[in-house]
């Protein structure tokens, strides 16, 4: 048996099931609606399993699915050296959106992310503490910053709608996914014109450290269907 990962709602999982589809392998929900059971017809021996998106890097990391489809955002950011626990199969042409930093628009002298330095330095002389971005993307916003030589801010962490956080004060800036740019218009912030972090794209992934032994035939039948030419794993 093959497992394979895919997002359990939403329109990540729509759109993994057209593009499955498309190449001849079906995929749909089993049981009530929002039951998290799925078949696969069109291949032997592969098993559909229901994830939350978020939760897909870590599944493929610790080797309990052989495949998994998520964000390659989701991806860079939970898993560390996450090209050594997993290898990209191919990029699907869906859930395009990128990770910028963003901070409020009425911040007229600041438009970079030097800007954003220059702010925050600013901001802590002031208040004495340390100006704060909200993010779930720690890993990605602490490497860009420190490559982009930023450091005096702090990351506070928020699991969802992050830019209500500004609004709320329990942030002064934020580091988001976004994709029609209409969230971060409606909540009064704008992008740094120099902060794209990632540009992210769901991406079939598979996992280096899961059991290969009886799934790589299986493996070898599927790339044959979907056409992909498959890495060394
Ligand atoms: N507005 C958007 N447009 C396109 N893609 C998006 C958008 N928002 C998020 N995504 C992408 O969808 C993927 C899943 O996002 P997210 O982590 O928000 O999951 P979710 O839908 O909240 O599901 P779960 O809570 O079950 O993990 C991420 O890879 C993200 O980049
Ligand atoms: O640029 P836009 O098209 O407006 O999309 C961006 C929004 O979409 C995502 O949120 P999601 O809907 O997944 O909800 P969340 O805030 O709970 O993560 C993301 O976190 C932004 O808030």
């Amino acid at each position: 048996m093959l497992k394979i990962g895919v997002p359990s709602k939403g329109r990540l999982m729509e759109k993994t099931f057209e593009w499955f589809g498309a190449r001849g392998v079906a995929m749909r929900q089993t049981g009530a609606e929002r039951e998290y059971s799925g078949a696969v017809e069109g291949i032997e021996d592969v098993e559909l399993v229901m994830l939350s998106a978020g939760e897909i890097p870590r599944e493929l990391a610790a080797g309990r699915i052989h495949l998994g489809v998520t964000g390659s955002d989701l991806v860079r950011d939970k898993l560390a050296d996450w090209d050594v626990q997993v290898a990209e199969l191919s990029p699907l042409g869906f859930g395009h959106a990128d990770l910028i930093i963003a901070v409020p628009s009425c911040w007229i002298d600041v438009e970079t992310v030097d800007d954003l330095d220059a702010a925050a330095a600013a901001f802590r002389a002031t208040h004495g503490f340390r100006l704060r971005i909200a993010t779930k993307y720690h890993r990605l916003v602490r490497e860009f910053l420190t490559a982009q030589g930023v450091a005096d801010y702090q990351l506070v962490d928020s699991q969802g709608a992050t830019e209500g956080t500004v609004k709320n004060l329990t942030a002064e800036a934020i580091a988001d996914i976004t994709s029609s740019g209409e969230t971060l218009r409606a909540n009064h912030l704008k992008i740094l014109s120099d902060s794209v972090i990632l540009q992210s794209q769901a991406v079939l992934f598979a996992s280096r450290s899961a059991d290969w032994a009886q799934a790589r035939a299986v493996l070898d039948s599927l790339a044959a269907k979907l056409r992909l030419t498959l890495p060394q794993i």
